[in-house]
């Protein structure tokens, strides 16, 4: 018998066929003490069951099927040392982070924020605003992380005519990218960016990389994008190169602590777009995740092996 824990939503028609293929799935809210030491797989992470499970010696835990992309939050070395395999959500929120991305950028070039605030004081400011904007055609964006959020948001962006600089470990050329550098060489190109986004994953390498030295190497008038991780960004370099007008502009999907503190001095930063973690969402969310998981049963269940969004959990993944 192999047992799903459901800690995230497992989609109705999905249940109908898991159990028509003899697996049970237990739900979150109603599994007992007495079972946990009985999961085989869990579709989704729970930050109280899942711990407890991994706990408990001669447990059965063999795979965790994220609903995220990030897997920055799991207990990366206890999954390590109990060789329990993971695999993620990545791909699913490519599209609707990479058309954030675009909104960020057409929001500060096009007027839309300078007319925003000229709206609120009800001033009707033709000329100032209009000479502020800019068009994209020519443009440069480095994009830190070239995975399936990286090359979406470069695919986007080459149709709006901008120039796309890619970053990753290894240099290796990737679609939509007009060149590739490594994080080793990126200084090189830095100056040349007028918009930078950071689609990396959070490990070691990545944590608070954009900092007050990364920001005093860019171009003054650089517009900077987050939509990886909060803890990629030290918040108060963000805050000086803004204030300061180092940036231009910035918006971030993501924050240091999650969510933001209501007296966070960043709600308050001028020129700062902030969105609350959504440019992902997408509402089939766990249907997709299911699909993955569904691709990947079959192989589990023969043999153990896992083919598809599976994650090297010592790469840095
Ligand atoms: N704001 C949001 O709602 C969401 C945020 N994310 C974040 O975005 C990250 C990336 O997501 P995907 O593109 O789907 O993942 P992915 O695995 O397809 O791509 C990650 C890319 O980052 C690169 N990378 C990793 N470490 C690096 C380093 N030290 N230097 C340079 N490049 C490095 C990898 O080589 C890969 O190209 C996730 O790990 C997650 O933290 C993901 C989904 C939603
Ligand atoms: O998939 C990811 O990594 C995400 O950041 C998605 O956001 P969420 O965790 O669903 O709020």
């Amino acid at each position: 018998m192999t047992n799903i824990l459901a800690a995230e939503n497992i989609p109705e028609t999905a249940r109908i066929e898991l159990a028509q293929q003899g697996l049970t799935i237990i739900n979150r809210a109603d599994v007992s003490q007495a079972q946990l030491a009985e999961i085989d797989i869990m579709f989704g992470w729970n930050k109280v069951i899942g711990p407890q499970i991994l706990a408990i010696p001669n447990h059965r835990l063999k795979w965790i099927q994220t609903a995220t992309s990030g897997i920055d939050y799991l207990p990366l070395q206890t999954l390590i040392d109990q060789n329990i395999l993971v695999t993620n959500a990545r791909g699913m929120h490519a599209v609707p982070i990479a058309q954030t991305v675009m909104s960020y950028l057409l929001y500060f070039t096009r007027g839309i924020y300078q007319s925003l605030n000229a709206q609120r004081q009800q001033v009707w400011d033709h000329h100032p605003i209009g000479q502020s904007t800019m068009t994209l055609e020519g443009r440069t964006i480095l994009i830190f992380g070239t995975g399936q959020i990286g090359e979406k948001v470069a695919q986007y962006a080459q149709m709006m005519g901008l120039k796309t600089i890619g970053v990753n470990r290894n240099g290796e050329p990737i679609n939509h990218f007009e060149q590739i550098v490594t994080t080793e060489t990126v200084d090189q190109v830095l100056e040349q960016a007028d918009f930078i986004v950071n689609g990396m994953p959070l490990t070691s390498e990545t944590t608070d990389y954009f900092n007050a030295d990364f920001f005093a190497k860019v171009a003054a008038g650089t517009y900077f994008f987050n939509v990886g991780r909060g803890k990629s960004v030290n918040e108060a370099a963000l805050m000086a190169a803004l204030n300061a007008g180092q940036l231009a502009g910035a918006a971030i999907d993501v924050a240091q602590n999650e969510p933001l503190v209501a007296d966070s001095p960043l709600w308050s930063t001028p020129n700062l777009v902030i969105t609350p973690h959504i440019s992902g969402y997408i509402p089939d969310l766990h249907e997709r995740v299911y699909t993955v998981f569904a691709r990947n049963l079959p192989t589990f269940l023969a043999d153990g092996h896992l083919t598809y969004n599976t994650v090297s959990l010592t790469e840095g993944y």
